[in-house]
Parts: structure tokens; C-alpha cells; sequence
């Protein structure tokens, strides 16, 4: 099997790699303030990508609450949740992140996302008795 092929070698198994996080011989003439300057700017790149990517999914929890809410549907769903927890769990094991820390922020998000649905349902409850 050539190394291409090889199941660990997806990309996604990996941590994204931070050209400035390196120690190359080519970086040794900038001071620790330009190299640290440098690594900020990937720090601010992400940050901005997960604020997005938390809206997005924000967007999609919103349209879930939604639809639970004119269905009847309960605002949690542990089943779904423990699926979800054993997934993150093992990605974040294949791309080196601590799955205790995937567990704790995927719960975080999660809670925040039943309260928004239980107001949601509130809400709902609310125009009908009206
Ligand atoms: O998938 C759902 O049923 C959702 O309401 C979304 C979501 C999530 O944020 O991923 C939130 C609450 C549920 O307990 C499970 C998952």
C-alpha cells in the first residue's frame, strides 16, 4: 500500500499545519516579537473561521428548534446527543485534540442550543393559547 492510500493518512487526521509554528532554519533571523506577531495572525484566522462556523450552525439549530416546536418534538434528544459526543470524541482523538475538551465544548454548544429551543417552544406555546 502506497502511503497515499493509507486510512491515517487523510488529511483530516491530522492537525492543520501552521507554517509558523514551526522552528525552520529559514525563521531564525526574525525576533521572537515577529514570529510571535506571525502566529497571532493564524490565531486571528481561526478565531474568525469558528466564530462563522458557530453561526452557521446556530442558523441550523434555529431551523431544528423550529420544527420541534410545531411538531411537538422535545427540545433535547440524548439519544442523538450521545452519538454525536461518540463522533466528535473520536475525531478529535485522529486529530490530536483532547476528546475530554471536544466533549466539554460539544456539551456547551448543545445546552445553549436547547435553551434557544426551549424558548422557541415557549414562544410557540404562547401564540396558540393566545
Ligand atoms: O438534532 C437535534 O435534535 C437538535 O436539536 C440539535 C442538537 C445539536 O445542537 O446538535 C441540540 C439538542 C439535541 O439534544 C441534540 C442535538
Amino acid at each position: 500500500m502506497t502511503s497515499a492510500t493509507h486510512p491515517t493518512d487523510r488529511p483530516e487526521d491530522h492537525a492543520p499545519v501552521d507554517p509558523a509554528a514551526t522552528d525552520a532554519p529559514h525563521r531564525t533571523s526574525e525576533t521572537a516579537m515577529e514570529r510571535l506577531t506571525s502566529i497571532r495572525g493564524t490565531i486571528d484566522n481561526i478565531d474568525a473561521a469558528l466564530i462563522h462556523l458557530l453561526a452557521e450552525r446556530f442558523k441550523a439549530t434555529q431551523r431544528v428548534g423550529k420544527l420541534k416546536a410545531e411538531n411537538d418534538l422535545p427540545p433535547s434528544d440524548p439519544e442523538r446527543e450521545k452519538a454525536q459526543i461518540q463522533r466528535l470524541r473520536s475525531l478529535a482523538e485522529a486529530a490530536h485534540l483532547d476528546p475530554e475538551f471536544a466533549e466539554k465544548f460539544l456539551t456547551f454548544i448543545i445546552s445553549e442550543v436547547i435553551r434557544h429551543h426551549e424558548a422557541i417552544s415557549e414562544d410557540h406555546q404562547r401564540g396558540h393559547d393566545a
